[in-house]
Parts: structure tokens; C-alpha cells; sequence
């Protein structure tokens, strides 16, 4: 059955999302964003149709927000879901998702990830490559577990946060909204919202 995908964002982020669909079965995919017509804005592999509006006159049996912006993708999901469009989840089949996890809508698990029982990945989450997020771990919506991540057990993360490249998240640590983590940063106690933090262990980054 031909099963056809719209992305919304034809940036790099996005071939990893059609790249990733077609692994996990949509025979076709097609692109919409921002800059279409502005620049030269193309993918090589995937036919880009029009501007993120026009996803609703292209009809798709599923919809996807490839931003890594997380308040655009937010934006941008919201759209699709107020029109009523189906936003899909996009599950790379070199996965590993308990049945025991809880995936909600718009959702992007990247090869080799890992994701076990009892997990919740809200809405418009990034699972990206490698990453792996242990039992009873709570990701809030559109927060990016960038590759290579390891969160212990009941890890709570919160809306919007970005957890950097190669972090590692002790068990039982929550971690607010709007954090950043670092790249390779070991988080051993609760982050507040709004904090960037760096280092082993993980501290608040100096302003300067
Ligand atoms: C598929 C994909 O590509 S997914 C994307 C994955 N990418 C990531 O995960 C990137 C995560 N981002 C980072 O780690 C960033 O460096 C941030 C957000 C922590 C800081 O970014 P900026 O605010 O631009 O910091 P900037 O680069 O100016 O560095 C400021 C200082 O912090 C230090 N610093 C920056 N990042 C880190 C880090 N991850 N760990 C330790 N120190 C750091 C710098 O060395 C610098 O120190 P100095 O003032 O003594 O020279």
C-alpha cells in the first residue's frame, strides 16, 4: 500500500527524518517549507512542493515537523494538528521502543536509539541517533535528546530542553524546561528552567 509522508522543513534535519521514513515503510516523501521559492533550498532525493501552507492542498496519509527549532516545530505542529491533519510519529525500525512506552504524535526516534518500558515521549520530541532513555524517563514536549545521550532510570526532562550531544543524566534527576545541556555534559543533580549548563559534573555556564 502506498503510503505517502509530507515534511514540514527541508533542512538537514529533515533528510534524516525522510531517510528515516522511508525505513519505517512511507513509499513517498514529499517537502514543504519556509524558503521554498526564496533560494535554492532543495533536496536531492525528495521532490519540495511548496511553502509549510500548502501541505494542506497536498494531500499525505501523515504529516511530520522536521525543525529543529523546538518553538517552530512547536508552531508548526500545532498548525497541522488545528487543521486536522494527521501528524505521524517517525520510528527508524534499527530502534529499540518497549511496547511498555508511551510515544505521543509527531514524534522522531533516530537509528539505534533505545527507549524502554515505561517511558513517556510527549509530543514533537527528538529521540535522535543513539540515544537512549531508560525506564520511567518523562521527555516533555518538542525536547531534542540530541545522539549519543544516556539517561538513567525515571529521568524527568521537561518542555523545550535540549539535552546536547553525548550527555549522560544520573537516575532520578529532573531536569526543568527551556534547559540546555552541553554537549558531553553528566548531569548529576536537578537543572532548573531556563539554565545552560556544561561540564562533569554539570554546572551553569558563566556569563560573561
Ligand atoms: C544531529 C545533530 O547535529 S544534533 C546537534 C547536537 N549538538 C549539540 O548537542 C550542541 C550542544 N551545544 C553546546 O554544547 C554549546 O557549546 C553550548 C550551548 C553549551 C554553549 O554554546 P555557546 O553559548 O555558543 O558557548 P561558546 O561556544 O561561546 O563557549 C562559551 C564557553 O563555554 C565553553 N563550552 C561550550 N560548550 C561547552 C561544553 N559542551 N562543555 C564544556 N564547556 C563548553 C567554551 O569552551 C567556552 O569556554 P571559554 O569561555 O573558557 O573559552
Amino acid at each position: 500500500m502506498s503510503r505517502r509522508l509530507g515534511i514540514i522543513g527541508a533542512g538537514g534535519h529533515g533528510k534524516v527524518v525522510a531517510d528515516t521514513a522511508e525505513r519505517a515503510g512511507w513509499s513517498k516523501v514529499v517537502f514543504f517549507d519556509p524558503r521554498f521559492g526564496l533560494s535554492e533550498q532543495t533536496h536531492a532525493h525528495w521532490p519540495l512542493l511548496g511553502f509549510p501552507e500548502d501541505a494542506q492542498t497536498h494531500e499525505c496519509d501523515g504529516y511530520f515537523v522536521a525543525i529543529g527549532n523546538s518553538q517552530a516545530r512547536q508552531q508548526w505542529c500545532e498548525w497541522l494538528l488545528d487543521r486536522r491533519l494527521p501528524v505521524a510519529s517517525v520510528i527508524d525500525p534499527a530502534s529499540t521502543v518497549s511496547q511498555y512506552a508511551m510515544l505521543e504524535s509527531g514524534v522522531l526516534v533516530v537509528a539505534g536509539a533505545v527507549i524502554n518500558a515505561d517511558a513517556h515521549i510527549a509530543q514533537g520530541v527528538i529521540v535522535n541517533t543513539r540515544a537512549a532513555i531508560d525506564h520511567d524517563c518523562t521527555i516533555g514536549a518538542y525536547s531534542h535528546v540530541c545522539p549519543g545521550s544516556a539517561l538513567a532510570g525515571t529521568v524527568a526532562v521537561g518542555e523545550h530542553s535540549w539535552l546536547g550531544i553525548g550527555c549522560q543524566v544520573r537516575q532520578g534527576v529532573s531536569i526543568g524546561s527551556n534547559v540546555m545541556v552541553g554537549a558531553g555534559a553528566t548531569v548529576v543533580s536537578d537543572i532548573q528552567d531556563g539554565l545552560t549548563v556544561v561540564g562533569t559534573p554539570a554546572r551553569p555556564q558563566k556569563i560573561l
